[in-house]
């Protein structure tokens, strides 16, 4: 990510990647992209005499896989995709195009004809831009191509027989997979290895960066071309001609790139009087005479020393609504700020330097305003907004972790000594006032909204006529799912405390079938009928016993062939990653975390069985499991 912040640029935006290549969706994955798969059911049959060059077909069938998508979407009445990307991989070898063979004789004629030869494998991308203009769907088209070329080794007929029956070549271009047993083969790779696999990733971030970050022309000389330019770099030398020189050198270091993450340490490349970001980490040695061997500090040990004064800086300046005065009135000097705020002058400067240091704002000679991140996702009301969670996290969490130390010398939640009050059951000490209950709202939804997209698309759910989202608070998630399965009638079951106050989380515009809203308890009360059941953010909260409770009603009410979505962080088995939560245990709730295996055994208890995972990489990963039929 901190490499290429570019991505960043996708997050608010639905992207579907119009492809069934599990190597494709890896590659992206991997990179912290978050997508929808929906692959194409274009026929790759275009006429390959007609094209002058192997590319050409590559890139016009990338394309044509996506205009598929696009227009099935768009037809389908599901919101239209922002963004679809289609790719193609070929193979040529002696003027010959090779796709994925259609079986075991076909190929090996494929696999002896690359037999100790150099051969091309050529990857078309196209990144469509969607948008809708009354009924209609509009497009902009960009595509791209990458070549890279690869050589075999000469290969005997038993080897290639052996490779073949190992089911490896079936669904790859020119009949191998260089990334498994077909690496075997290989002599060597000139070019991009990703490219070969089907995607070239390095190539489409340079795309998107050019999209999304066209260079100003007269500037274009410091940018080094052959990298990825992060968003800084850009963002840099555009603004850097009108600054004043003070602020040139440090201005939108470590800046928050568009996914809320940080580059772990400030990027420099000094060229001539302005400095240029070039998007790559240089060693400290390079920066300003620091010496080498600060470089070798142990930089993960003094970020966690300092990451206490970061974390109170964001809290402070959020609850402040530092950055909504910033998103409505910015640029603004700190003496604004603090005049809007009312705050000392020399203390409100100081925190905004902070928030510079930190990336969350920019500082130029006009003064203070927000990265796009900081409009996005800590303004009250940004699109992702995570204001309701960053002040739940100041309010609640900040205090019990103060506390942590007694926290684990006694095994116990710190409620008694952070709040003076013991919390019998989790919910009452949330439920005792308004505001709290407010506030714990708005944090629930900030990340129920957040997630909403990756959890209902984890899976495909339309075959779920009807859905509960039991605790679904402000009904985040079951809004998302209206969007994307329009036939689906979704309830959301929680405390009437809850449902009494949802009016202030539901969007304004009611494009879709409304939710329906029912107030219960879900240990008590009984549940209503659904096809689907989902437990979002609930199981690591409560003890077994209630967990007990809570799973034997569901399954008492789950007719065979119903499902049960759980929405969780999947711990891996060691549990100690993701470390988000991980830390998430130690405010010592009665309830825990839990590995894969320890959801399935679990679930199983109960009787679902079938249990699916999909680890999201990102906040909430999804476990779909469905009830047993009973025996007959
Ligand atoms: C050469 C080579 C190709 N491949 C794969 C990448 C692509 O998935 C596949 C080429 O076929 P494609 O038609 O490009 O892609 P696909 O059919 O897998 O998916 P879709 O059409 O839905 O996008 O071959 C490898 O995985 N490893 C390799 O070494």
């Amino acid at each position: 990510m901190a490499l290429n912040p570019v991505l960043g640029k996708l997050v608010s935006k639905r992207v579907v990647l119009a492809s069934a290549s599990p190597r494709r969706q890896e590659i992206l994955t991997n990179v912290g992209l978050r997508f929808e798969v929906v692959p194409s059911w274009f026929k790759e049959t275009l006429e390959k005499s007609s094209f002058a060059a192997p590319y050409e077909y590559a890139i016009e069938t990338a394309k044509q896989k996506a205009l598929e998508v696009a227009n099935r979407m768009h037809v389908k009445h599901l919101r239209t995709p922002d963004v679809v990307i289609g790719a193609d991989t070929i193979v040529t070898v002696d003027e010959q195009i090779l796709e994925k063979p259609v079986d075991k004789q076909d190929a090996y004629r494929m696999l002896s004809r690359l037999s100790g030869k150099e051969h091309s494998v050529f990857t078309g991308v196209a990144i469509i831009h969607c948008s809708s203009k009354g009924n209609q769907l509009e497009t902009e088209i960009t595509d791209f191509y990458e070549e890279t070329k690869v050589k075999f080794s000469d290969l005997s007929e038993e080897l290639l027989w052996e490779y073949i029956h190992s089911g490896e070549p079936m669904d790859k271009a020119g009949g191998y997979g260089i990334q498994a047993l077909g690496g075997m083969l290989v002599e060597y790779v000139h070019g991009d290895f990703l490219n070969v696999v089907g995607f070239p990733l390095n190539h489409f971030c340079k795309k998107l960066a050019e999209l999304y970050y066209p260079p100003p022309k007269h500037t274009v000389q410091h940018i080094k071309h052959d990298s990825i330019p992060s968003v800084d770099t850009f963002e840099n030398v555009s603004d850097g001609e009108s600054e004043s020189s003070n602020f040139t050198e440090h201005k939108g270091a470590n800046k928050l790139d568009s996914s809320g993450m940080c580059p772990s340490r400030p990027v420099y490349n000094c060229e001539n009087t302005s400095s240029v970001r070039t998007g790559f980490t240089v060693p400290l040695g390079n920066q300003n005479g620091v010496s080498e061997s600060a470089a070798k500090l142990p930089s993960k040990i003094l970020d966690l020393m300092d990451g206490f004064k970061a974390s109170k800086a964001l809290f402070v300046a959020s609850k402040l609504k530092m950055f909504d005065y910033l998103k409505n009135k910015g640029p603004l000097k700190a003496v604004d700020v603090a005049n809007e705020v009312g705050t000392s002058v020399c203390g409100t400067e100081r925190l905004l330097d902070a928030c510079v240091a930190l990336g969350l704002l920019e500082k130029t000679s006009q003064g203070y305003s927000n990265t796009d991140s900081a409009n996005i996702y800590l303004t009250s009301d940004g699109e992702y907004s995570l204001h309701g969670y960053i002040i739940h996290s100041n309010d609640h969490l900040w205090p019990l972790f103060t506390n942590l130390e007694s926290a684990v010398r006694e095994g116990s939640r710190q409620n008694h000594r952070a709040f003076g009050r013991k919390a019998e059951d989790l919910f009452k000490d949330y439920y005792h006032s308004q505001e709290v209950k407010q506030r714990f709202m708005a944090a629930m939804h900030s990340i129920a909204h957040l997630t909403a997209r990756d959890l209902a698309t984890a899976f495909d759910l339309s075959q779920f006529k009807s859905t509960c989202d039991l605790g679904g608070c402000t009904g985040a998630l079951a809004h998302e799912l209206i969007q994307i399965y329009p036939n689906m009638k979704v309830t959301v079951f929680d405390l009437p405390e809850v449902i009494a106050n949802i009016s202030y989380f539901q969007p304004s515009e009611q494009c879709t079938a409304p939710v329906t809203f029912v107030s219960g308890d879900f240990f008590k009360d009984n549940l209503p009928e659904a096809d689907l059941y989902i437990l979002s953010r609930v199981l690591h909260d409560w003890p077994d016993e209630k967990i007990h409770i809570l799973l034997s009603k569901i399954s008492a009410v789950c007719k065979p062939g119903s499902a049960l979505l759980v929405a969780e962080i999947v711990l891996d088995e060691q549990k100690t990653h993701p470390p988000r939560a991980v830390l998430q245990s130690l405010s010592m709730t009665e309830g825990k975390q839990r590995s894969g295996s320890e959801y399935k055994q679990l679930l199983e208890k109960y009787g679902f069985t079938n249990t699916q995972f999909k680890i999201t990489g990102t906040l909430l990963d999804a476990v779909l499991c469905f009830k047993k039929n009973l025996s007959p």
